[in-house]
């Protein structure tokens, strides 16, 4: 379960926590990222860099990676999903015995195909500077890391839908049986939550991402991600997504 735990604990409380731990290194991993410039290069859909490979070389990178990875078990933790799926290798390490909380019906949503989209066209452009310093291979090495924070994130709401299934099945079947997603939306949606994930995710930003200097005169407005922009993530992409991903989950939660 929650990452680095044993797993013995599954409630509401512990699941947000673990989205509270999740927030430092989203925010992390974009400080790390706005430290290169675009390098539109690597997004490039025709410049077919790698030989005998076609596409961007982000899409190499990250394929090859998830390659590496896959073999050495990372899929097989079911807060895991890869953004290339089709053909990776199986793992070839011991299976580590993973609490199954999960129906087995939602364990297989994966909308990361919509995470890429978002991370890529929408929210780089906001924080990064524009520019090319040829560090591709750190670059996307850097995007992969923010990915898979935000992916693991997003699909975290697999494990929030099921506690708050187990919390109040009465209240949650009939609109699962009726295939009914704007009232699963509306049960499952704590605005309250919401409001303070926000408020604090642009604290953590101003926090985090300032400049810290031994003298006293640091300058405070200088941040290394614009906390704006952290809060707007969350308000626009990450809270949005992961209740879908939450409505996904219920809807087969009776398969
Ligand atoms: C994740 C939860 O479900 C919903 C999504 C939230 C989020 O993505 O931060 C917050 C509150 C809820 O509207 C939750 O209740 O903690």
């Amino acid at each position: 379960m929650a990452e680095g735990s044993s797993g013995s604990e599954f409630t509401l409380d512990s699941i947000r926590k673990s989205l509270i731990r999740q927030e430092d290194t989203i925010v992390f991993c974009l400080m790390e990222r706005a430290k290169f410039p675009m390098n539109s290069a690597l997004y490039n859909q025709s410049l077919d860099l790698v030989p005998g490979f076609s596409g961007p070389l982000v899409d190499f990178i990250v394929q090859e990676t998830e390659a590496v990875q896959a073999k050495a078990g990372r899929y097989v933790n079911p807060e895991e999903n890869p953004f290339f799926p089709d053909n990776l290798p199986p793992s070839l390490v011991p299976n580590y015995n993973y609490s199954q909380v999960l129906h087995t019906g939602g364990a297989s949503i994966n909308i990361n195909k919509a995470i890429w989209d978002m991370y890529l066209n929408q929210l780089l452009p906001l924080f990064v500077v524009a520019g090319d310093d040829g560090n591709y291979a750190s670059t996307a090495a850097s995007d992969l890391s923010c990915l898979q924070a935000l992916s693991r994130r997003i699909h975290y709401g697999k494990f929030v839908a099921e506690i708050k299934f187990r919390d109040a099945p009465h209240d949650y079947e009939p609109p699962i049986r009726a295939k009914d997603a704007d009232e699963l939306m509306k049960l499952l949606t704590d605005e309250r939550v919401e409001k303070m994930v926000k408020k604090r995710v642009e604290k953590k930003a101003i926090v985090f991402g300032q400049d810290v200097s031994g003298s006293n005169n640091a300058d405070s407005k200088h941040y290394k991600v614009d906390p704006s922009v952290v809060a707007r993530l969350y308000d626009e992409w990450v809270i949005p997504l992961t209740k879908r991903v939450e409505v996904e989950y219920l809807i087969r939660r009776l398969n």
